[in-house]
């Protein structure tokens, strides 16, 4: 890992969809780098990879790999950093544990995850795993605040080439459903470290006799962070639920949960795991023994859940009996009776909430038929957004893709920023008591009266990183001139302390009036009637916000986010350029073994890449960095005005295609160009080899599709058959090398 990390750019390996393009499209950028004697490595942070590095143990020379992750995660705190970063899994409890059974069946001697440790040995083991676990990348590399917009010519493409959107219609029974109290947000409050609270604090819990159990020790909390602490209650989440699954069914739509267990990896499979209880709940009530005793874990899913019951008869013919008098579920995957609740990863709200809107308010139910749905989204931090949204396109209708405005977004995120940072302070409460946080000078910060189960946070957000991402703010409003809001509750008492630095930022740089402050429901009216109009908008959010605004606009404006221009601006000078705002798209891994076609689109992938060979431009005066990196971007333009993305179905073009393509006009473009003669003279005789072959390399790509692909492996697919599988066109493969 040593020599890879001193490569100029740094592409990552990751997992599914993204990877399996990277098979073909990092030899041609290899290939066209090495002009420039720019190297490039390939350090690994797919979920196999980490999960070798971490269990170095038992396993051969071979088998062993360097953490990649770890290293990376000290690199971007360095000015140097060049990174292009592909999504990655985020895995859920059963993901891990089918990679796990992928590497033991492949010969890593990796220890099984220990569902419910009792050894010592046990407890240390699932500590490793818990560190995988979830996202456990990029809130590592993430060092820095996030500008997440749609390039020009990706947006003129989307208005000119409108995809498809659902009707809305006024009479639509969609609709979001939160608790109506003692969730986090009604639960929440916040401070600003004080000089005399710096240091390391604590969180204790308090039992109702009196004892303290410590939770969380040395936890440090330096001057003018926002330090927040709240709870959900136990109680009022399975009421809500109960009730939302009644009213799902009067209302005779679909029920639906929408979480995000992969990103709030300790709340969200809580949350979820009550969702499970309460669908089931009869089945809970009569077999709780005997579900218990089958190691069945709520918060794994149904899935997970109906493997462990299937050889028991009367717990089956329960969960049939419970299933008849429930309302429709909404499924993930109907022909395969994959519901809402089978696994926690399934229904990311990120993903999952801007389909059911970019379809018209509409779910598929078991039978495959389309409905309305009711979105049960239990918190309701940021369930407004949704909420409103409906709002919008039900009074409004679908928006006008043609003519629609584009809404940016700059997000704090540095530094594990707010909810995303807080699974080391989160807590689902052992007993009935009161769970505290004492600063270093002995104050007691923030104290809730909790009982069991409650689920409790802490999350914070430091100060360089909130004074970052206003500057990034006005950076990036000065430069459009955009209308510019940030999305701040001031009812909200975490986003309060965030208006307290914003407003005297503001103020002090002379552009208040540039800007508006208004809660997440107010912003997503005023955002989507400002890009109706046909203007522009910057959302300036918070982590969550901008996690959910990055797709919400993109599915809505450009189909996908997969488009997107996603750039981390790191803190100490380097650059972080992620792929698309979206993820590594299992249902594509699931079409190329089938049927030898991956539709993923690797425009995300075009787009960092310009971004990067122009950063290395600037960063380390490469000259003849920037000369491929302008004709990159040439590249990616000629992919959008000839439509060479990849198509969805079998039999047409897919993304190996739009692979050569980028080839073909980013060697035309370098040939063409004059600010190197060297380069053009390189690449003018691969131009040519492209252009000639391009009857040949197109038919040799075509007759790849159609039958079944073998990769040999999920998680760990062979390397060779991936790239056999990817580069079929020997005519293609020749010129590239
Ligand atoms: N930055 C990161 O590392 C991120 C990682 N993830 C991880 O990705 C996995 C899947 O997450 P999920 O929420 O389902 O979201 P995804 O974004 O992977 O998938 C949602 C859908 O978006 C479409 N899509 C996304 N990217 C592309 C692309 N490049 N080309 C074409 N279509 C695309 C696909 O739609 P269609 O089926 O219609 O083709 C896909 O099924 C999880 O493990 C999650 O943790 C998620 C978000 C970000
Ligand atoms: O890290 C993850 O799990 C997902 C990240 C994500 O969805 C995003 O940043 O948009
Ligand atoms: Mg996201």
């Amino acid at each position: 890992m040593a020599d890879q990390l001193n490569a100029d750019i740094l592409y990552t390996i990751v997992d599914e969809a993204p990877e399996l393009a990277s098979a073909s499209f990092l030899p041609i950028i290899r290939k066209f780098v090495s002009a420039a004697d720019i190297t490039v490595g390939t350090p690994d942070i797919s979920l196999a990879g980490r999960i070798i590095a971490t269990f170095p143990e038992n396993l051969t020379d071979e088998q062993r790999q360097s953490d990649d992750l770890a290293a990376l995660g000290e690199l971007v705190k360095t000015p140097g950093a060049n990174v292009i970063k592909l999504p990655n899994i985020s895995a859920s409890v059963p993901q891990l544990v089918a990679a796990v059974t992928e590497l033991q069946e492949k010969g890593y001697n990796i220890p099984s995850y220990p569902e419910e440790p009792s050894t010592d040995e046990e407890k240390a083991i699932r500590a490793r795993f818990d560190a995988i676990k979830g996202s456990a990348v990029n809130p590592v590399l993430r060092e820095g605040n996030s500008d997440r917009r749609a390039a020009k010519a990706v947006k003129n493409y989307a208005q000119n080439n409108p995809h498809s959107m659902g009707a809305w219609e006024s009479t639509s029974k969609t609709k979001v459903s939160s608790m109506p109290g003692n969730d986090f947000y009604a639960n929440e409050v916040s401070a600003t470290i004080s000089a005399d609270q710096a240091g390391d604090a604590k969180i204790e819990f308090v039992a109702k006799d009196g004892s303290v159990t410590v939770l969380k020790d040395g936890w440090p909390l330096e001057e003018g962070t926002v330090a927040d602490a709240t709870f959900m209650s136990a109680k009022a989440l399975g009421a809500f639920l109960a009730g939302a699954i009644e009213d799902t069914k009067a209302d005779g739509t679909m029920f639906s949960l929408h979480m995000k267990a992969t990103m709030m990896k300790v709340s969200d499979p809580i949350i979820f795991g009550h969702a499970v209880k309460a669908w089931l709940a009869p089945v809970f009530e009569k077999f709780g023994v005997e579900l218990d005793a089958l190691g069945v874990n709520p918060n794994s899913g149904m899935g997970d859940l109906l493997d462990r019951v299937a050889d028991n008869a009367d717990i089956m013919a329960a969960i049939e009996a419970v299933t008849a008098d429930r309302p429709a579920m909404y499924m993930v995957d109907s022909d395969k009776g994959i519901t809402n609740l089978h696994v926690p990863s399934d229904v990311i709200i990120d993903a999952s909430m801007p389909a059911v809107i970019r379809a018209g308010g509409k779910g598929w139910d078991a039978a495959g038929n389309k409905g309305d749905t009711n979105c049960v989204i239990p918190d309701r931090c940021y369930a407004t957004i949704y909420d409103e949204s409906i709002n919008f396109f039900k009074a409004n209708g679908a928006l006008d893709v043609t003519t629609a405005g584009s809404v940016a977004n700059v997000g704090l995120m540095a530094q594990k920023a707010e909810e995303y940072g807080s699974h080391p302070t989160t807590f689902e409460a052992p007993a009935d008591g009161t769970i505290r946080i004492v600063t270093a000078n002995g104050e007691t910060l923030h104290s809730h009266d909790v009982e069991t189960g409650d689920i409790w946070r802490s999350c914070t957000a430091k100060k360089a990183p909130i004074e970052n991402w206003i500057e990034l703010a006005m950076d990036r409003q000065r430069l459009t001139g955009s209308e510019a809001i940030f999305w701040l509750d001031a009812n909200r008492a975490h986003d309060a302390q965030l208006i307290a630095y914003v407003k005297p930022a503001l103020e002090a740089a002379g552009v208040a009036d540039k800007f508006q402050i208004m809660a997440p429901r107010e912003a997503t009216a005023q955002s989507l009637k400002t890009i109706t109009a046909g203007n522009d908008s910057i959302a300036i959010t918070g982590n969550v916000l901008r996690d959910y605004l990055t797709d919400l606009f993109p599915i809505l404006e450009l189909g996908t986010s997969a488009k997107m221009l996603s750039i981390v601006k790191l803190m100490k000078g380097g650059g972080l350029f992620e792929t698309g705002a979206g993820g590594s798209a299992p249902k594509h891994v699931q079409q190329l073994v089938e049927e030898n076609h991956l539709r993923w689109d690797s425009m995300g992938e075009f787009c960092a890449l310009g971004e990067s060979l122009n950063f290395l431009a600037d960063s380390k005066g490469n000259a003849k960095a920037g000369v491929l990196g302008v004709a990159a971007e040439a590249a990616t333009q000629g992919i959008l005005d000839d439509n060479r993305s990849p198509s969805r179905k079998v039999g047409q073009p897919d993304n190996r295609d739009s692979h050569y393509w980028f080839a073909r006009y980013w060697a035309e473009a370098l040939a063409a160009q004059s600010d190197d003669a060297d380069l053009a003279a390189e690449f003018a005789p691969v131009a040519k080899a492209l252009a000639d072959g391009e009857e040949a390399i197109l038919a040799e790509l075509a007759a790849a599709q159609g039958p079944a692909a073998d990769i040999a492996g999920y998680y760990r697919p062979s390397v060779e058959l991936k790239a056999k599988v990817m580069r079929p066109s020997a005519t293609l493969n020749a010129i590239i090398g």
